[in-house]
């Protein structure tokens, strides 16, 4: 199958368990939560998108005609031999078109596999890491992963609806956008009332990094 991919680039993922990790990031294109055209937003299940994911023009990204051609650009962004590569799948929904040849595709070449979900569907076996981010109106398909990453607050998505799925770790990133300061102040209460759950923040906005 082929794959459409918005950008295709290495930095440090910013986020939650694996912050600071050098990481490919995959961000492929569409979802099925929003359009991502701003005439959607006010209209969509999810509004809150940090993220353009709308077509294949950003760096590195493009249209890939099978799973061997996406991972050949993918392996293409790793530096050298050093360390265990790692590729970060997010988008968009990476779900709509990340499948089990994909995930072999970048096995073959010595990555290990995670991505970035927002629960409406299931992962194809094999993937090594499993981070969802539940939304507030939309199915949660996949309950069990490594690691649950509530943006916070939601209307309708409390932490308490989701602290007993099967998670290895639970975080609560703040929500950024105009009330981003005193998400990040009520996310570090909830956490330290709920020690459940740990402060997830963006550091690649923090350091000017993709
Ligand atoms: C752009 S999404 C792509 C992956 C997938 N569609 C998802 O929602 O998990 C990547 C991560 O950014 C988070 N995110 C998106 N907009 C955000 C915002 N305004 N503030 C904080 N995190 C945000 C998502 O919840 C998700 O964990
Ligand atoms: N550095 C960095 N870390 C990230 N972690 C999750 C991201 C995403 O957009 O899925 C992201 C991203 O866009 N950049
Ligand atoms: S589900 Fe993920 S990619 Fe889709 S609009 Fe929401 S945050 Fe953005
Ligand atoms: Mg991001």
């Amino acid at each position: 199958m082929a794959y459409s991919a918005k950008e295709i680039f290495y930095t440090l993922q910013g986020e939650g368990a694996h912050a600071g990790r050098p990481a490919v990031f995959c961000r492929f294109a569409g979802c099925n939560l929003w359009s991502g055209l701003e005439r959607d937003r006010a209209h969509a299940v999810c509004q809150f998108c940090d993220t353009d994911f709308v077509g294949t023009d950003g760096p590195g990204g493009g249209k890939f005609r099978d799973a061997d051609a996406l991972a050949e650009a993918v392996a293409d962004k790793w530096p050298n031999e050093q360390g265990a590569p790692f590729v970060v799948c997010t988008g968009g929904e990476p779900l709509l078109q990340l499948d089990a040849a994909a995930v072999a595709a970048f096995h073959a070449r010595g990555f290990a596999v995670a991505i970035e979900t927002n629960g409406t569907r299931v992962p194809p076996a094999g993937v090594d890491w499993v981070c969802m981010s539940p939304k507030a109106g939309a199915p949660l398909t996949l309950t069990e992963g490594d690691e649950l990453k509530l943006i916070y607050p939601q209307h309708g998505a409390p932490p308490e609806a989701y602290a007993d799925l099967a998670f290895r770790y639970f975080y609560l990133q703040p929500m950024d956008g105009p009330e981003l300061q005193a998400n990040t102040e009520a996310a570090v209460a909830y956490c330290m009332a709920n020690p459940q759950w740990r402060l997830s923040l963006q550091t690649h906005k923090m350091l000017g990094i993709r």
